[in-house]
């Protein structure tokens, strides 16, 4: 699992460990991390020249401590301090090891290194930051513990900031790292540890190991009824595709079997695409989606009534309501969201995390708010973010597939937020399986689950 932690918690941890530290060694242990991340990234350290931005704290600190480092193996480093004051043991160490301090003459850098802000910048960045930025425009760069300019414990940019080829943290991970537009801007994340004590992280990203543990497996003595029964009403005689792939997204195989309830027009055509899949009847989870035209609001009525879990994608989500307080996922993308909460949609993609936690808590239900970086939300501010995926998987159809996959998840008895969780990263990960980089079509992702959960690894 990655755990992203506040800064609040991080600064607690800290604190703990450094009373029990001798001066400084918390200091050592990130910088040394940093400086080996980016003597990896240049390949070796003699000859190479490397810019340091330092700001006054102890980010800065970090920044010239690790460029001591690379300058003792023989990289020419310079540093570019932008505050008038800085990291005064960093200032020396870097002295020492034959590092340049001052101003910083219009050269060719094999890289730069972001130490202007960390965990304790606060607001834009200042004009002094942003023209260095801009004149270093074009050349690789490793931020340190966050790039500089985003917001660490939200994930929004507003205003100019690093875009880094690789992040190097401290610790832990921070929320600018999983939740977009800020995890764009991060490159590659390489976390340091160095010992921190924390406690429960509020914000998670779910590894191969942790689908591994909760994706439903069949037990020697299971029948199909107790692997869980799923129940799609999507698509109609108008839309007949989106029974079809959300059909797709149920039948991945991951629950022992899939139930069609919508329009009798569309089952001719679902049956002839999955044979497997049977009329209406018992289930244990509804996934109530797309294309169902005019009846959406009665499917979500007759689903909530039956009292299993649902998803509510789509066109059901006008009728969210109707599912408040019970085990529900609704899967909005940031439009639909918009939407739900009558807000822009452009202020739900500024601030993902926020309007996320925001429908979770107003809806009462575990919610979905798809995107590059997923977020999964639950009603108590909880939150998962899918970091698995491809650009490709922006197709149509993907989220009826996406549906229908949580739903056969809830059918097999994982809870909403476990179910939504798992399933977007299924989703993401199937995407890239199928795709090797190339073109996909809605349903070859939902083709390439299987192979996918049979290259998990046995918890
Ligand atoms: N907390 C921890 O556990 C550890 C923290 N370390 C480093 O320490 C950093 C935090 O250090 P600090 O608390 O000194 O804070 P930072 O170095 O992140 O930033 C604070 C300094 O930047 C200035 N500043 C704030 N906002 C700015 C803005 N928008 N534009 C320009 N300057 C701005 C402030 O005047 C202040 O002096 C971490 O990000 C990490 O790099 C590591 O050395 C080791 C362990
Ligand atoms: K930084």
């Amino acid at each position: 699992m990655i755990r992203a932690h506040t800064t609040p918690q991080v600064r607690a941890a800290e604190a703990d460990l450094l009373a029990r530290l001798p001066e400084g060694a918390l200091m050592q242990r990130a910088a040394t991390g940093l400086g080996y991340a980016v003597l990896d990234l240049l390949g070796a350290a003699y000859g190479r020249r490397v810019l340091l931005l330092v700001g006054s704290g102890d980010n800065g600190g970090d920044a010239l401590y690790a460029g001591a480092l690379l300058a003792r193996r023989g990289a020419q480093v310079e540093a570019w301090l932008l505050s008038s004051s800085a990291h005064e043991g960093g200032v020396a160490a870097l002295r020492a090891a034959g590092g340049r301090i001052g101003a910083v003459r219009p050269a060719e850098f094999d890289v730069v290194v972001d130490g202007i802000v960390g965990i304790g910048g606060r607001g834009r960045l200042r004009p002094g930051a942003v023209a260095a930025l801009e004149a270093v425009a074009g050349v690789p760069v490793v931020a340190v513990d966050t790039p500089s300019g985003v917001d660490v414990d939200t994930g929004e940019v507003d205003g100019p900031h690093v875009t880094a080829d690789v992040t190097v943290t401290f610790g832990t991970h921070k929320t600018c790292h999983l939740v977009d537009p800020a995890a764009q801007a991060c490159g590659a994340v390489h976390l340091v540890d160095i010992g921190l004590d924390l406690p429960e992280a509020p914000v998670e990203a779910l590894q191969a190991a942790d689908v591994a543990a909760l994706v439903p497996r069949p037990h020697l003595d299971d029948h199909k009824y107790t692997r869980g029964v799923v129940g799609v009403r999507a698509g109609s005689a108008a839309y007949p595709g989106a029974a079809l792939l959300s059909v797709a997204g149920a039948a991945c195989g991951l629950a022992g079997m899939v139930r069609y309830d919508g329009d009798p027009a569309a089952l001719d055509l679902v049956r002839a695409a999955h044979p497997e899949v049977v009329g209406p009847g018992r289930v244990q989870a509804w996934v109530v989606g797309s294309g169902s035209d005019t009846g959406a609001e009665d499917a979500v009525h007759r689903s909530v009534a039956d009292g299993v879990p649902l998803v509510v994608d789509a066109d059901a989500l006008a009728f969210a309501a109707l599912a408040r307080g019970r085990p529900a996922v609704l899967t909005p993308h940031a439009g639909e969201l918009a939407r739900m909460l009558d807000v822009d949609r452009a202020e739900v993609e500024a601030r993902w995390l926020e309007h996320a936690r925001l429908a979770a808590r107003r809806y009462d239900a575990v919610v979905l708010l798809k995107g590059r970086h997923t977020v999964v939300a639950r009603p108590d501010g909880r939150v998962r973010v899918t970091t698995t995926g491809t650009p490709w998987l922006a197709t149509a159809g993907a989220g009826d597939v996406l549906g229908g996959l949580i739903g056969s998840l809830l059918a097999a008895g994982l809870d909403p937020f476990a179910a939504a969780s798992v399933g977007s990263w299924l989703h993401g990960a199937a995407a890239t399986l199928a795709s090797r980089h190339g073109p996909i079509v809605a349903s070859d992702v939902a083709a390439a689950v299987p192979a996918l959960v049979a290259t998990l690894p046995t918890p």
